[in-house]
């Protein structure tokens, strides 16, 4: 085929980030989407683009060439990446740092059975500060490595507040330490626990009748998302929360401070602002899934992270057009 044959898994923030994204590369063709809400009451940016139910998918395998999985990483993934790499190549942004390995094996038996590669943990954290840490720590082998985001609104813990029962509208921003931040940047690589680099802020709508504590108190103890950070939770009311909480901005930045020779200091930081957390990390995931593509091509397959993905796959440009981007 003359473009790549891409479809959507699940049409949250990132599924429409994945539309618009799609639209900006014209080697890459959308498909379509698939929901498992009834496909009417999923409306894409482009009217045209069709829904499918997600219960149809096994059936588009010939179709798509690449199938980008947009739900959230702690419920949807888990169950939708296994089940999909067995008809799929895929790119998911999976972020749950505590079960990532987990993560990676419950993906790397069906994508070697099915002969699919399933490119998971693409986006910025992880993905792009995840490059940016392990360069970080194999040029400035003596160093330590920072990272910092916000204050923005992070997808993951908004989707994880929005899991709780009770919880009828909700987002999280993560707030960083500016005085960890400064004396990061001094150069004394301080020793800093997570709870002493961020914090917390979430603003919920209640469903009806739900219990204010109840919801409190499963949201700031949730393992792995709240639990080991400090943690303020804000209950407002439906127009508040479409007046003061429908942008996702984010940012951050990856140092990684260190010594060289005879003690020569040398720093390295990589920082992102981004007015739309979703669509950047959906313009990562697009761009992901060209070098799965090119993996799959190859004969390539199972679990694959972006510590496996040469730079240069991921490039719309032929080979021999990259090299004069060199220098
Ligand atoms: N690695 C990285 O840098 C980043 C990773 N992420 C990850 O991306 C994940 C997805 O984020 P995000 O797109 O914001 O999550 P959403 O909550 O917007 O969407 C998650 C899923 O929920 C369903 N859904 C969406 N809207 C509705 C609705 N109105 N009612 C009911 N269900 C709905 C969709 O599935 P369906 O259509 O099947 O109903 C969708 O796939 C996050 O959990 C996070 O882990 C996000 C940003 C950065
Ligand atoms: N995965 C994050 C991307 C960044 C943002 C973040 C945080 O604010 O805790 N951690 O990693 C997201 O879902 O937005």
């Amino acid at each position: 085929a003359d473009h790549i044959r891409v479809a959507i898994a699940g049409y949250g923030n990132l599924g429409r980030g994945v539309e618009a994204a799609l639209a900006q590369n014209p080697d890459m063709r959308l498909v379509g989407v698939f929901s498992r809400r009834d496909s009417a009451s999923v409306t894409p940016l482009d009217s045209q683009v069709p829904v499918y139910p997600m219960s149809e998918i096994e059936t588009f395998a010939d179709d798509i060439d690449v199938m980008v999985l947009c739900g959230g990483s702690k419920t949807d993934l888990p169950e939708q990446g296994p089940y999909l790499a067995q008809f799929f190549t895929t790119v998911d942004s999976f972020d749950t740092h505590a079960t990532v390995n987990d993560y990676h094996a419950a993906l790397d038996t069906p994508a070697r059975k099915a002969g699919t590669v399933a490119l998971m943990s693409v986006g910025w954290d992880p993905g792009l500060f995840s490059l940016n840490r392990a360069f970080g720590e194999a040029v400035l082998a003596e160093g330590e490595t920072y990272s910092f985001w916000g204050k923005g609104l992070s997808q993951g813990h908004s989707q994880a507040v929005r899991s709780v029962d009770g919880v009828k509208k909700g987002v999280q921003y993560t707030l960083p330490s500016e005085d960890a931040i400064a004396r990061v940047r001094r150069g004394e690589q301080p020793e800093l626990s997570t709870r002493e680099k961020h914090v917390r802020e979430c603003y919920v709508v209640l469903e009806d009748g739900a219990d204010a504590d109840t919801v409190r108190d499963t949201i700031v103890n949730m393992p792995h998302y709240f639990a080991d950070y400090d943690t303020e939770v804000h209950f407002i009311d439906d127009e508040t929360f479409a007046r003061d909480h429908s942008a996702m901005p984010h940012g951050g930045f990856v140092i990684r401070s260190g010594v060289t020779g005879d003690g020569n200091k040398q720093s390295i930081e990589y920082s992102l602002a981004l007015g739309s957390n979703p669509e950047f990390t959906a313009s990562a995931l697009v761009a992901y899934a060209r070098a799965a593509y090119r993996l799959a091509q190859r004969g390539e397959s199972g679990a694959r992270t972006v510590f496996d993905v040469a730079p240069g796959l991921l490039s719309p440009k032929d080979p021999a057009q990259l090299r004069k981007e060199l220098l």
